[in-house]
């Protein structure tokens, strides 16, 4: 006989998917040890190897980063798992039948870092030096502030990125910090760069637990409010802007005032800047919002900063790419 449970439907043990990479597993470890510290529930971790990790052609010939949510929706849709971490930025915007983000669990450092040889920073990396991005954003970033830079671009995961660095084949790369901390390889990083000049991808540095619709329960434990709002809101103007997560858009949101874990009162701003590839031009837009004047306040703030951005002309300054 079964013992009773207050939610029979539930599982005893939730089995979380996760990419098989180290910064996966890292992260996916970590959330599955507060999984059980917060709910008492037991969980187990079920590595999901995608096209994406399976093979080292280009992202773009795979249909961008979205190839690596796509493995772990399609195992959580047929039942192999119960829930599965994402790294939110690699999230397509585009929410999918059946599924639901159920938590953002506390967001970590949203910042993009340099990481180079000899402690060079930004200013200091000689005339010519060849730094590796795979990301549009980072490498208009990058030309923006240094149009002399040789901009390369890399595949791979965190490792190996940082490994060419180490053999001289480049002279930095720029990574997030989050990936970074999470894998314990911030000692690589020789400068961080400021959100506020230097605006990352939508929801870096958060990760998303997604489940089946209706088994929210098993991990909103997790969830964290503020988290919620700032890369609600950051992904809001990716998807109004119709851009994929490899458009050259960067975007901040932060919550300021209010309690702690508590929105009420607070302010909600938000900051995007939507870059030409060659670094030469750039749109920006910023406006706040009073997190008590709007039903909906993240979709509020990011239409207005994109009928800001689309009435300057961002569509034209900018691939963006197709949603998804
Ligand atoms: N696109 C790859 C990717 N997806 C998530 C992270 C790091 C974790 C995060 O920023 O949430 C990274 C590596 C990087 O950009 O350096």
């Amino acid at each position: 006989m079964t013992p009773p449970s207050a939610s029979p439907a539930l599982p005893a043990t939730i089995r979380v998917g996760t990419r098989a990479s180290a910064l996966a597993m890292a992260q996916t470890r970590a959330t599955v040890e507060v999984l059980q510290t917060m709910t008492g529930a037991a969980a187990e971790l079920v590595p999901i190897v995608s096209e994406g990790d399976r093979t080292t052609a280009s992202l773009a010939s795979l249909g961008g980063t979205g190839v690596f949510a796509a493995a772990l929706r399609t195992a959580l849709l047929e039942g192999r798992c119960d829930a599965v971490v994402h790294s939110l930025k690699d999230l397509p915007t585009t929410p999918l039948d059946g599924l639901v983000i159920a938590a953002t669990p506390r967001r970590e450092d949203a910042r993009d870092a340099l990481c180079a040889r000899d402690g060079l920073t930004l200013d200091t990396l000689p005339a010519g030096a060849r730094v590796g991005t795979g990301s549009p954003r980072r490498r208009a970033q990058l030309l923006a502030r240094r149009p002399d830079l040789q901009v390369l671009d890399i595949r791979g995961n965190v490792d190996s990125r940082l490994g060419r660095v180490q053999s001289g084949d480049l002279d930095a790369v720029v990574l997030s910090l989050a990936g970074l901390n999470r894998l314990g390889r911030a000692d690589a990083v020789t400068e961080a760069f400021p959100l506020e000049a230097w605006p990352t991808a939508p929801g870096q540095g958060s990760l998303a637990l997604e489940v089946r619709a209706g088994d929210e329960a098993l991990v909103s434990a997790l969830d964290d409010v503020v988290t919620r709002l700032t890369v609600d809101t950051e992904r809001g103007v990716l998807a109004r802007l119709e851009a994929g997560c490899a458009a050259p858009v960067g975007v901040v949101a932060r919550v300021s005032g209010g309690g702690e874990g508590d929105a009420r009162g607070a302010e909600l701003h938000a900051e995007a800047h939507v870059y030409a590839l060659d670094g030469t031009r750039s749109l920006r837009s910023a406006h706040s919002i009073l997190i008590d004047d709007a039903e909906r306040p993240a979709a509020e703030l990011s239409r207005r900063i994109v009928d800001e951005l689309l009435g300057a002309g961002a569509a034209t300054l900018a691939p963006l790419g197709s949603r998804r």
